[in-house]
């Protein structure tokens, strides 16, 4: 009898034999992407500035059978983007995919926003995806090809106190277009963006709390998308900009306060919560005890008593705890 079967391209060894850099993996979205990723076959390369970070990220990674190495990088500058790449090639024999990810901002009125200060956040948002694209490319990407997603920023409509990222991150949707036409054809790379709306991580540690009756994203959803982009199943997708934002960019309203639109109590949109909620139930294994905990949530309290409802909601109650049989 002659085999037949599916040959789908979601297959948990999606990334077998790549070799993927997420820079700010030690934290967030980039922590989650990093799981995600080695939970797909992937070898992972975290790297960003505080290396304890770094290594904490790793460990959660190979506890969990993954593999993750750390590298220090501080991505404004363009020598040490070089070198990071060029180390990866020289060791591992091949660049596959690279998610900037890196990246950030303070908030100020545009009034108060020093040249400095406008410059910094452009050379980390802008210049800096721009470094390690560019390290990418010549290192390895531009003979072989590749997969690259920037992870951005909603900026569909101005940014109020956000003046310099809008501008640095509308630059990279820009630079993403060109990169897919000049990089597409004869070099083998996709490039894509996702630009998060809020999502709750460790980066909102310095950012005014909450309106907690609204629809957050997850760390992993913006995740979800980054791998998505990164994988061949989106093989002819490239120069696009993914917005992972439950529609909050489509409104005039953001998603501060607009409960009508973004309350748990009565959304239907069920949450991603990811490797953190994979773990629920796991128990401590023989091996591990002794070892950090594997699912802590590095963010701000309100933000992990948010995962906490976000959890009930996946598990079938309402995100404030009754309900929601809908699900
Ligand atoms: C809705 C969206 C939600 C988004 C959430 C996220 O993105 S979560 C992710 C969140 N994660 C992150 O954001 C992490 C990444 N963020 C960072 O690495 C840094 O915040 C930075 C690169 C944005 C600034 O870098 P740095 O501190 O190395 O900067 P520097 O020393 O090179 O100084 C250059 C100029 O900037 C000025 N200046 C600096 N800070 C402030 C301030 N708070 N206030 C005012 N001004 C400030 C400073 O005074 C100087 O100007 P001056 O005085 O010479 O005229
Ligand atoms: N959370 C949210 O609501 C949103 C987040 N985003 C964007 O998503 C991305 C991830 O953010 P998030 O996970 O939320 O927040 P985090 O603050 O946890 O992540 C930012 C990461 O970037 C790294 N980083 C910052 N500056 C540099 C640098 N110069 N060189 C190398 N690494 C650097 C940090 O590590 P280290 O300090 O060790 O260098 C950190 O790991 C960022 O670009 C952010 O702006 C966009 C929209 C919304």
């Amino acid at each position: 009898m002659s085999m037949i079967g599916y040959n789908s391209v979601f297959k948990k060894d999606l990334f077998k034999d790549q070799v993927i850099l997420v820079t700010g993996g030690g934290t967030g979205i980039g922590r989650c992407t990093a799981h995600e990723l080695a939970s797909l076959g992937a070898t992972v390369i975290i790297a960003a500035r505080k290396i304890d970070q770094l290594i904490n990220t790793a460990r959660e990674i190979e506890l969990l059978g993954g593999k993750c190495e750390t590298m220090a990088l501080n991505i404004r500058d363009p020598k040490q983007a070089v070198e990071v790449v060029q180390a990866i090639v020289a060791k591992h024999g091949k660049l596959t995919g690279l998610v900037n990810n890196a990246g950030g901002q303070f908030r100020s009125p545009a009034s108060k926003l020093s040249p400095n200060g406008f410059a910094a956040v452009v050379n980390l948002n802008l210049m800096g995806t721009f470094n390690l694209c560019k390290a990418a490319f010549d290192t390895y990407m531009g003979e072989h090809g590749g997969s690259i997603v920037n992870v951005t920023l909603d900026c569909r409509n101005g940014i109020p106190g956000m003046l310099h990222s809008g501008a640095a991150r509308a630059g990279v949707i820009n630079m993403t277009k060109t990169l897919a036409i000049e990089w597409g054809p004869f070099n083998g790379i996709r490039i894509n963006c996702v630009s998060p709306g809020m999502m709750m991580t460790s980066g909102l540690k310095t950012y005014p709390e909450h309106n907690p009756s609204s629809r957050m994203g997850t760390e992993s959803e913006a995740a979800a998308a980054v791998v998505f982009l990164l994988s061949p199943a989106a093989s002819y997708i490239t120069g696009i900009n993914l917005p992972v934002d439950g529609a909050s960019s489509l409104t005039c309203a953001g998603t501060y306060g607009t409960e009508t639109l973004f309350n748990p109590k009565t959304s239907l949109m069920k949450p991603y919560i990811g490797w953190l909620q994979q773990q629920e139930g796991g128990g401590e294994e023989e091996e591990t005890k002794g070892q950090p905990a594997v699912k802590e949530l590095d963010a701000p309290e309100p933000i992990i008593h948010l995962y906490e409802r976000y959890k009930g909601f996946v598990n079938g109650g309402s995100a404030n705890g009754g309900g929601g049989s809908k699900l």
